[in-house]
């Protein structure tokens, strides 16, 4: 006999909350008692103030969530709103996420036979998902969880997306959605779309964090992420310290890490990977990695406190003057493409690399050579072998290495688009869908067709939201304690760079607020906020982005592309003022001044681009300079590791030069920032228009 269901309340009354075991950016979790059922639980309480209205984003979630039905994906029970908050209630994953157990006790990674079963779960579950019709978009460390019998479910279902969504929702699979450092490299480009297949990109760089306890690139801003994931060449497991990885687990990596998505296995075909051979039982991660672990909550309470720890010293290094100066220069340069900048970060990335033996740049040396690409020792479908693209696929460049970069230009033009366009896409912040949510949107999902859990969808209005029965919700305030305090908004909201970026400068004056805006960086240990690395530039481009424009979600990036083009729009006869259209005027006398807009904004672009190439050769011309804007102005670099401090005459002369060409490309970018805004606004205006006055485009 089918033992009776359970029914889980909807209704904050039913549960006792106790311990705070995680957090996002819009939510923190709690471990709690179901009352009625007397079972522990785990909720998800999500602020809905703090999701910037993301409705559509919440629905997603707790509509996956709700309908999936596999042992390898993490289900809810059931959600309703609680006052301002969300609450979805889901099984209790005691040992808590991977990211957390190797955090406390494996920081250097998993040994082979843990990660091998620990990915076949997940793999298992996102076949089911893909199967399904979804991408789930944020594979990684952080979201597969464990419990304490070894079992392993893949959660957070905030930014995944149904392939099967059509029309407007369709554009959920433009979106530049995801964290950065397990982002595949088209999902970044945004040029077609993606799939699928763009989860195993992820899955392929969260197997090198279980291998590595970080993913690659990990220590680098997201825009430095972006342009390394599309610039070098694939991760791999080729270092020194990788060799104790099996061959088999090599190629895997390989397999899933291959730019072009068309070459890459799809899940199912992964999961015959001779890789998985290996994996074992759930008992055996019990035995393993679970057994030992302090309670979730001590775990979570003392990863904190570590990370607040880490905190104060990185703010003690940032008041180092020097430092500070020497982040500004690069955080500048981390968004305007200093190519001189790039060069040198990237030769970083080689030094501290030998020094740390982290894996990312040999990879590229060796991914690269004829004898980089690892082939499997067991006989296994050829598409595992093709790796034609770990070379860099850029330039047709066979080598990725720092020396390099000062290509890139070329590189960039054989960029399907050129870069700063590319780039130009993370800036290109557009309203999400969340017009687009409809109760009809619900009956569109493949899954619907399974038995539908309790879900009670947040609306604006949703304190006189009745339940499934009809009853009505309390909207009961249930206080959440929160340990952290929020965040200022704009750091929820921001474009592309802000919510990472911060200005060393303004931390040393901005007490809680920056501090608590750099927690919520460091949080994520390998997530797309822990580099401290800052740009008070790129504050204040979110400053310009008009509130309400700007799509960014939960510690990750979500900016969406729009499917049409947009005209640049800025007018030159109000000195770039929008001078946005009456509807008394017909649509079709603003085409003329549309296009004069348009076409100065292109000037400025070029003029952008004149800038940019300009700092190149400035920079160029002193080929062994390193300028830093320390007091002492320049260094120069006298040897391989030595520095002179006596600049001279000239060289500070081109310091000052560079200097003056940064900042005026920052406002350049600033302004052109604040047109885009604009532009989406007049373009949306004139949509209407044209629509009312029934002029075809
Ligand atoms: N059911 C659960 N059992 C135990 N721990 C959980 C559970 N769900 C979530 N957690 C913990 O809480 C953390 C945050 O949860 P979740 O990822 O769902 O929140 P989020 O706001 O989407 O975070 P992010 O956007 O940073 O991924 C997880 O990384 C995990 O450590």
């Amino acid at each position: 006999m089918e033992a009776p269901k359970r029914v889980f309340p909807l209704d904050a009354n039913g549960y006792k909350l106790y311990e705070e075991i995680g957090e996002g950016v819009s939510a923190s979790v709690h471990r709690a008692l179901c009352i009625p059922l007397n079972e522990i639980v785990a909720i998800k309480v999500l602020d809905l103030e703090k999701c910037n209205n993301d409705f559509d984003g919440i629905r997603r979630e707790v509509q996956t969530m709700s309908l999936i039905s596999h042992p390898n994906l993490l289900r809810a029970y059931c959600s309703f709103p609680a006052g301002q908050y969300l609450w979805v209630v889901m099984p209790y994953m005691a040992a808590g996420s991977c990211l957390h157990i190797m955090k406390s006790s494996f920081p250097d990674g998993f040994e082979e036979p843990v990660i091998a079963t620990l990915l076949r779960e997940v793999l298992r579950g996102l076949v089911y998902l893909h199967n399904h019709g979804h991408i789930h978009r944020d594979v990684k460390a952080g979201n597969i969880l464990a419990d304490s019998n070894g079992s392993i479910k893949l959660a957070d279902f905030g930014v995944s997306a149904c392939m099967f969504d059509a029309g407007d929702r369709q554009r959920s699979r433009n979106t530049f959605v995801g964290t950065p450092c397990w982002m595949a490299p088209e999902v970044m480009q945004q040029l077609h779309g993606y799939d699928f297949k763009a989860d195993v990109w992820s899955f392929g760089i969260t197997a090198l964090e279980l291998a590595h306890g970080h993913a690659p690139f990990s220590k680098y801003p997201p825009m430095k992420v972006l342009l390394m994931t599309l610039q070098n060449a694939p991760p791999g497991l080729d270092y020194e310290r990788d060799k104790k990885f099996s061959k088999s687990f090599k190629d895997m990596v390989a397999a899933c890490l291959v730019k072009d998505p068309k070459k890459r296995p799809n899940s199912e075909k992964l999961l015959k990977h001779p890789f998985f051979r290996h994996a074992k039982t759930a008992d055996y991660l019990e035995r393993t990695i679970i057994n030992g672990l302090s309670p979730l909550g001590d775990r979570f309470r003392m990863l904190k406190a570590k990370e607040a720890d880490l905190l104060l010293q990185n703010k003690e290094l940032y008041e180092n003057e020097h430092l500070s100066q020497q982040e500004y220069i690069r955080g500048i340069s981390a968004w305007n493409f200093d190519l001189e900048d790039l060069k040198s970060q990237a030769a970083l990335i080689n030094d501290l690399d030998e020094i740390q033996s982290v894996d990312e740049p040999k990879s590229l040396h060796q991914q690269n050579g004829p004898s980089g690409v690892t082939l499997p020792a067991e006989k296994f479908p050829e598409t595992y072998n093709d790796h034609s693209d770990t070379k860099s696929s850029i330039g047709g460049s066979s080598q990725d290495t720092a020396d390099d970069i000062p290509n890139l230009e070329n590189s960039f033009a054989a960029f399907p688009i050129a870069p700063l366009q590319a780039l130009e896409g993370c800036f290109d912040i557009s309203e999400d869908d969340a017009a687009t949510v409809s109760s009809t949107d619900v009956d569109e999902n493949p899954l619907d067709t399974e038995q539908k859990l309790p879900v009670k969808l947040p609306t604006k209005g949703m304190d006189q939201e009745t339940d499934k029965d009809g009853a009505e919700i309390l909207g009961q305030q249930k206080s959440i304690q929160k340990t952290t305090i929020p965040g200022p908004r704009k750091a929820m909201s921001g474009s592309l760079l802000p919510e990472n970026v911060v200005s060393p400068n303004k931390l040393v004056g901005n007490g809680e607020r920056e501090y608590k805006s750099r927690f919520r960086i460091e949080r994520n240990h390998s997530g797309p906020l822990q580099n401290l690395q800052k740009n008070s530039m790129t504050n204040s481009l979110s400053d310009n982005v008009p509130e309400g424009s700007v799509v960014q979600r939960k510690g990750r990036f979500k900016i969406t592309a729009d499917s049409g083009p947009k005209p640049q729009v800025l007018n030159p006869s109000s000195g770039g003022m929008p001078s946005p259209p009456t509807p008394s005027i017909p649509a079709a006398s603003l085409l003329p001044s549309l296009q004069s807009i348009l076409q100065h904004n292109t000037t400025q672009r070029e003029e952008i681009l004149r800038l940019i190439k300009s700092l190149d050769q400035t920079s160029g011309s002193s080929s062994s300079s390193s300028l830093n804007a320390g007091n002492s102005g320049v260094q120069v670099e006298t040897g391989n590791n030595g520095f002179s401090q006596v600049p001279s005459p000239r060289e500070r002369e081109l310091h000052s030069q560079v200097i003056q060409l940064q900042q005026s490309i920052g406002s350049l970018v600033e302004q052109l920032q604040r047109q885009k805004a604009r532009n989406v606004e007049l373009e949306k205006k004139l949509n209407d228009m044209v629509k009312k006055n029934g002029i075809k485009e």
